[in-house]
């Protein structure tokens, strides 16, 4: 009998994912990452709920504190990277170090064969696709995870909507139903409210600065460079505007934010970094996509030195440094890499 373990967070995805491939005939073990030391009752709720999952399933399961591992790879990246006036993807390096990077072999070294998670994706063990529901679909934050971890990645909830999960996970047993009945998780994980309380509790970002027009002149008063991204409109003073303006740069250095209008933000190259790659080619034709939640753009991809020089067929807006380019073909991933800097 094949063995699966299962990335089991005390949320309905695992849950079911864990059940779903008990049905199927494999032999399951949950595991569950304590990745912060939260001390507010955070992982004793959430393991109250794997608990009673693994009772009803007759399943064993692990906890593996990972909390260093995740401050030195996820946490201080996170905060050093809005430090620097980037924009961060916590979940995207999670999951290349943490989750199938750490978890992972940590479940080859308990005998399994596979490791499940309840991610919305699609994989052949060679590549990664988007998921059947496109609302949910995490292929974008799974781009960046080696290729030599795909054979061992199970993502069973590939093919339902995150809706009819939560719907049979209510049937099932009163320790799936507690769990649909419990508030749905916080989008990054170690933030409780909002990103700027957790970079305040490392730095002063409260500090007031001018706001620059394209031409370096100063034109308005802002709250601290870190409380913003590019593409932002909201949250500074720009005396005298009559239309909107967007943040198009941020520069730590002199705590300024620069400004523009729309069309300042369109952006018609990207160049990547650190690139993860699914395919060999060093010149390709396909779409990008350079936000979670934006649609992807056509583009041609010049790669060289793991350095990747991306020409759009059309502007995009609002692209900030830090964020992930992910390379698609359809709905097949075939690559990505972090943004360094636009043209
Ligand atoms: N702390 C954790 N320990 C082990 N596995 C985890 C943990 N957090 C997430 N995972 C795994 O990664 C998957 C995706 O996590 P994410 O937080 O994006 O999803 P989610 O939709 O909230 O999932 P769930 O409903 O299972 O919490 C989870 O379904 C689970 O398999």
């Amino acid at each position: 009998m094949k063995k699966v373990m299962v990335g089991m967070s005390g949320g309905i995805d695992s849950s079911v994912t864990a059940y779903m491939l008990q049905e199927e005939g494999y032999e399951v073990e949950g595991c569950y990452l304590k990745l912060h030391n939260r001390n507010d009752g955070y992982h004793e709720k959430n393991l109250s709920f794997i608990k009673d999952v693994a009772e009803f399933l007759n399943i064993k399961y692990h906890v593996l504190d990972l909390a260093d591992d995740f401050t030195k790879e996820v946490y201080d990246y996170f905060v050093d990277s809005y430090l620097e006036g980037t924009t961060p993807n916590p979940c995207v390096k999670c999951n290349r170090q943490i989750k199938f990077g750490a978890m992972l072999d940590f479940a080859k070294s308990h005998g399994a064969d596979f490791l499940a998670t309840g991610h919305y994706a699609k994989t052949d063990g060679k590549f990664f696709y988007e998921a059947d529901d496109k609302t949910k679909d995490q292929s974008y934050f799974l781009s960046q995870v080696s290729p030599e971890a795909l054979p061992f990645m199970m993502f069973p909830l590939s093919t339902y909507k995150k809706e009819d999960i939560v719907k049979f996970g209510a049937k099932l047993d009163v320790a799936f139903k507690k769990i649909t009945e419990k508030s749905e998780s916080q989008e990054i994980c170690f933030v409780e409210t909002v990103y700027t309380d957790v970079i305040k509790k490392h730095a002063n970002i409260d500090q007031v600065g001018n706001v620059l027009d394209e031409k370096g002149n100063i034109v308005g008063e802002h709250k601290g460079y870190a409380h913003y991204t590019i593409g932002k409109r909201r949250g500074f003073t720009v005396y005298g505007a009559q239309e909107p303006h967007f943040v198009t740069k941020l520069d730590p250095k002199d705590n300024t934010i620069t400004v523009g209008k729309r069309t300042a933000l369109e952006v018609n190259e990207v160049i990547v970094n650190n690139l993860n790659m699914f395919i060999k080619d060093k010149t390709l034709d396909c779409s990008v996509k350079l936000r979670y939640r934006k649609n992807s753009i056509s583009c041609n991809i010049k790669i060289e030195n793991n350095i990747a020089i991306i020409t759009l067929n059309e502007p995009a807006l609002g692209v900030a440094a830090g964020q992930l380019a992910v390379f698609y073909d359809g709905q097949k991933v075939l690559g990505s890499g972090w943004i360094q800097a636009t043209k």
